[in-house]
């Protein structure tokens, strides 16, 4: 359909209330969300930065996609209580591993009980680190090139970019990079000069470049789709 032709129904597109966002996690997101999982959110909802942690709405959409890619070696950039982290372990399979980068483990050793008692420690490799040093070590081992099947990075912004380039080298084709808060809270589509300076589009380059295919509420994902020679 031609640009001029396209009609704008807004009322077809993200969710237009809170309330509307609330009747879908009671009635579809609780239900199915893993025991383990609930009680990390409960846990997290009294942390000072609870806003920071993986909607549990996100958290399905995500689950479904490791369980899509048949998900096995994965990384995540940005742990923070660990919601992600855990709903990524108890996605994969049994043997399955994830290499989970924070700068900050004290956040971590929060849920870190919760992970215990789900029994998916042993899945787990944390990181205490900046996330880009240690892409560039796994980079170093050529074993690591085009192996891993997922990736989920949630940290620093600034950075996507960077990590975008590296990840792509990590991850095999047919593997999926899934980024939150491509939409910004909604300041992708604001005038530039109304949205705070913290949240201008360009922090957000890699949301709004060719490559970003698909795009759903919280994120972005990016099919690795280059053929590697
Ligand atoms: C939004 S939180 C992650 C939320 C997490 N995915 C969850 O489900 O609860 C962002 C995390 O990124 C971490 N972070 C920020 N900058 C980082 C960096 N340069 N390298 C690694 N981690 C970083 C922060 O310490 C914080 O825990």
């Amino acid at each position: 359909m031609e640009d001029s032709k396209k009609v704008i129904t807004a009322s077809k597109g993200l969710l237009q209330s809170e309330e509307l966002y609330q009747y879908i996690l009671e009635t579809s997101v609780y239900p199915h969300e893993p025991e383990p999982l609930r009680e990390l959110r409960m846990l997290t909802a009294t942390h000072p930065r609870a806003m920071m942690a993986t909607a549990p709405d996100a958290g399905q959409l995500m689950a479904m996609l490791l369980k899509l890619v048949n998900a096995q070696k994965t990384i995540e950039v940005g742990v923070f209580t660990g919601y992600s982290l855990l709903l990524t372990a108890l996605s994969i399979p049994e043997n399955g591993k994830i290499t989970a980068i924070d700068v900050n483990r004290e956040a971590y050793e929060i849920g870190l009980p919760i992970i215990r008692k789900a029994g998916v420690e042993h899945k787990i490799n944390f990181i205490e680190s900046e996330a880009q040093p240690i892409l560039d070590k796994l980079l170093k081992d050529h074993g690591n090139e085009g192996s891993f099947d997922f990736a989920f990075v949630d940290a620093d912004k600034v950075n996507y970019w960077n990590y975008h380039e590296k990840l792509m080298k990590l991850l095999k084709v047919g593997g999926i990079v899934v980024y939150d808060n491509t939409l910004w809270g909604g300041t992708v589509a604001m005038p530039e000069e109304s949205a705070p300076e913290d949240m201008r589009a360009n922090l957000l380059n890699i949301c709004l470049s060719p490559e970003s295919q698909t795009y759903f509420t919280r994120f972005g994902t990016v099919p690795v789709q280059e053929v590697k020679a």
